[in-house]
């Protein structure tokens, strides 16, 4: 589902980001990635989200070669790749209802069906009573959860995440991360950014390290099975 043949990305002509990467994501499966601040975490997001291209090398995403993606398929592409960032980018003057109805209104989806899929999504996180509050009146961690509702709202079948627990105490961090596994369980691939080492040993996943830009290790952290297929 996610491939990268040999990429790498050069910011200035002499830095580079990412050298010579390579990995396979199959649906359904989910990956974290680690690495040290400045290792090249969010370049490797970046990539598959076409914010930034690489220098050399082959992004592959649901079968798209993203090298030849004409800029005009971007906003497609993206439909495609639902993102959860650490500080959730939710808009505090609407209600929860209308953060998650975002995505769905951009791509002018019929109101009639807005409501319901909305709903869907809030009831994955366990929202849906509170589809009527402003964000500002929810905790950290419902605030991440709406985040997550609002990336899922579209039934992307890639859900990237860039730190979605860097706010969140161990426990709120488990729960989130039990969420993203429960997409993973119904075919959503699932590539998560985390510093929080603990935390990523304790979902027993496969892991992509980067340092200083390379891949370091692609396997799971413990001698745990691989999740993956
Ligand atoms: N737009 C940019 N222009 C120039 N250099 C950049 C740009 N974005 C990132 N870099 C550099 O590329 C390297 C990798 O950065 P990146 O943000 O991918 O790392 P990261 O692993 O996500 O770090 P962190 O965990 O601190 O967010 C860093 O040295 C950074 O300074």
């Amino acid at each position: 589902m996610i491939e990268f043949r040999q990429v790498t990305k050069r910011y200035d002509s002499d830095h580079t980001a990412l050298a010579q990467v390579n990995f396979l994501i199959h649906r359904g499966e989910m990956v974290f990635l680690t690495g040290h601040s400045g290792a090249g975490k969010s370049t490797l997001l970046k990539l598959i989200m076409v914010m930034e291209r690489p220098t050399a090398g082959e992004v592959i995403v649901g079968g798209q070669r993203l090298n030849q993606l004409p800029r005009r398929q971007i906003p497609y592409l993206r439909r495609h790749i639902g993102v959860v960032f650490q500080n959730h980018q939710l808009l505090f003057d609407r209600t929860v209802f209308d953060n998650v109805a975002m995505p769905l209104e951009v791509m002018g989806v019929p109101h009639r069906d807005i409501g319901r899929r909305v709903r869907a999504a809030l009831d994955k996180v366990g929202l849906l009573r509170k589809e009527k509050m402003n964000p500002m009146q929810l905790s950290g961690g419902e605030q991440q959860r709406v985040g997550i509702a609002r990336a899922v709202v579209n039934k992307p079948p890639v859900l990237l995440a860039d730190e979605p627990t860097g706010n969140l105490d161990p426990e709120l961090s488990a729960d989130i991360m039990n969420l993203f596994a429960r997409f993973s369980q119904v075919g959503v691939t699932v590539l998560i950014a985390s510093h929080d080492i603990a935390l990523v040993k304790a979902m027993d996943r496969r892991v992509l390290t980067l340092d200083h830009g390379r891949l370091v290790t692609s396997a799971p952290v413990s001698s745990g099975a691989s999740h993956g297929r």
